[in-house]
């Protein structure tokens, strides 16, 4: 299969112009968004500059690029803890004010509450939400179940691996059924092989769940591997600089033509030196 047909670029709006041509219909539309971060002596860092993207339900973004370039300011935006100091969020026709349930968030460093169980720190959302007890029995069973760790309920977060820690992580962010997954480099500080295996759990998680999940990353490899599609940061000020459907067949083989063309593709497009 030739990288034309594997991997379609979608026609991006000019940054200018983006904010009203944003399909109204998207579940997420970054609306022309900026952010500025100033330190208390005045310094100012602009980490995003009118950055525009619509993202539809049920799609499963990876948003790539270096180190600084802005992919944690604009997950963060999009869950409401950061606000943008230019344009605007908007998740299921609402305006973004701050963290709401209907976004589940999974971190790289787990952040599990270690007193509580890992059935208590799925069920923590619910019972926040006043749902019984019983409902939250049923609910915890089955995405324990759904992540592989139906015989672990009871263990503590330290009596976990790490990858076993970010399972737990992906089955309380689902625990309050949100429309929206944003997860920022949830696997990066787990092994190769551990990686690869939560990577597929995901995207069976995404097929069956149907959830849209957007995903911070800057492993090329993890992009292609996961995304229906890849938008590409680049930074001083995070700019969109590629925004491309991915059509590979799955399971996505990294020695595939299709797999390798995208790679130096994006490599390019972030500024890797394929030579090293
Ligand atoms: N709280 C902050 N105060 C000041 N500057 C910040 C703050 N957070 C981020 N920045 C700056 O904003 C820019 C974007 O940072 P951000 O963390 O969003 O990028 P990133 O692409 O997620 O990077 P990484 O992959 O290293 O996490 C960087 O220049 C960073 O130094």
């Amino acid at each position: 299969m030739s990288a034309a047909s594997s991997a379609a670029v979608i026609e991006r709006p000019t940054p200018s112009a983006a904010a009203q041509d944003l399909p109204a219909s998207a579940l997420i539309r970054c609306e022309a968004v900026g952010h500025v971060y100033r330190s208390t002596l005045g310094d100012e860092t602009q980490a995003l500059a009118s950055v525009s993207l619509a993202v539809a339900d049920g799609e499963f973004l990876c948003l790539l690029g270096p180190s600084g370039c802005g992919k944690t300011t604009l997950l963060n935006m999009i869950a409401g803890f950061v606000t943008p100091t230019s344009g605007r969020i908007v998740v299921g026709g609402r305006s973004v004010e701050g963290p709401s349930p209907d976004r589940g968030l999974v971190f790289q460093d787990y952040s599990l509450f270690p007193w509580l169980t890992v059935a208590g720190n799925v069920a923590f959302g619910p019972r926040m939400a006043g749902q019984s007890a019983a409902n939250r029995k049923t609910l915890t069973a089955e995405l324990l179940e759904l992540v592989g760790l139906g015989a672990a309920a009871d263990r503590y977060p330290s009596e976990l691996s790490g990858g076993m820690q970010q399972r737990v992580a992906i089955a309380r962010a689902l625990a309050t059924d949100p429309a929206v997954l944003l997860m920022d480099e949830p696997f990066a500080a787990l092994d190769a092989m551990t990686r690869g295996a939560l990577q597929r759990q995901l995207l069976e998680i995404h097929e069956r769940k149907r959830k849209t999940i957007v995903f911070v990353t800057h492993n090329i490899a993890e992009a292609i591997a996961l995304g229906t599609r890849i938008v590409v940061l680049t930074p001083h000020p995070g700019r969109i600089a590629e925004d491309i459907r991915v059509d590979l067949p799955r399971p996505r083989r990294r020695t595939s033509n299709g797999f390798n063309t995208l790679y130096e593709r994006l490599a390019a497009a972030i500024g890797v030196d394929m030579a090293d």
